[in-house]
């Protein structure tokens, strides 16, 4: 689970971790009523719905956790995670605080990492130049963040997006040691007691 404010590069480090080739993770694709940027494909950035189909969606208890954001619904659809999991394959979650913590509510094995920027200056330049944002849009992201940076006491790990390949390598790290963790506690306890 990655969260951070928004502009922090939680994108694009997963991007980059996933090009490594060395994670074995599926991407859950949200689901948003936030009108797609450009260059943005439904299905594949986000699934884009109204209001009223993801509203839906809440109401059918098919949202592993949502939050509104800035104006917009976005959430985790529940199928693709359940079933992903159930094929013993983990997920990767890119998501805001609010969601976040209805997961760590939920899921005690998720493993919460919060990405954060150098400063808060640097997050508003990487907003700007990201070039995607209304000013009057990237200064309500810039508020949400202060208070989402409070949050980041609340996650299992910090890592500053300094550099690209610095955070990819620090998350590859926290990625190492939770498996080694979850082994080290989890014998094969089958071959321990036998078939029956
Ligand atoms: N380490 C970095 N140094 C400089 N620029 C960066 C760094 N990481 C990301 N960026 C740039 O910052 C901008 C925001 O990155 P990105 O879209 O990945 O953020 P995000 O956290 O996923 O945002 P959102 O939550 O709004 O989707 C992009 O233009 C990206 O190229
Ligand atoms: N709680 C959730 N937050 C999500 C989800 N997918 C994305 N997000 C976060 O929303 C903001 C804004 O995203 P943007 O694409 O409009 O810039 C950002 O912090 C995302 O990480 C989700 O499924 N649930």
């Amino acid at each position: 689970m990655l969260s951070g404010p928004s502009g922090v590069g939680k994108g694009t480090v997963r991007k980059a971790l996933f090009e490594t080739g060395n994670t074995d993770f599926s991407y859950s694709i949200s689901m948003t009523t936030r009108k797609p940027r450009k260059g943005e494909v439904n299905g594949v950035d986000y699934y884009f719905v109204s209001k009223e189909e993801f509203e839906e969606n809440i109401r059918n208890g098919e949202m592993l956790e949502y939050a509104k954001y800035v104006d917009n619904y976005y959430g985790t659809p529940l199928k693709y995670v359940n079933e992903t999991l159930d094929q013993g394959k983990d997920v990767f979650l890119e998501i805001e605080v609010n969601g976040a913590m209805q997961v760590r509510a939920n899921c005690p094995d998720a493993v919460f990492v919060f990405l954060t920027p150098p400063d808060l200056m640097e997050l508003k330049h990487r907003l700007i130049g990201r070039g995607t944002d209304a000013m009057d849009v990237i200064n309500k992201r810039i508020k949400k963040a202060v208070g989402e940076i409070r949050m980041m006491r609340n996650y299992d790990y910090a890592v500053v997006n300094d550099e690209v390949s610095n955070a990819v390598e620090r998350i590859q790290m926290i990625i190492r040691s939770e498996r080694l963790r979850v082994t080290r506690v989890m014998p094969d306890y089958e071959q321990m007691i036998g078939d029956e």
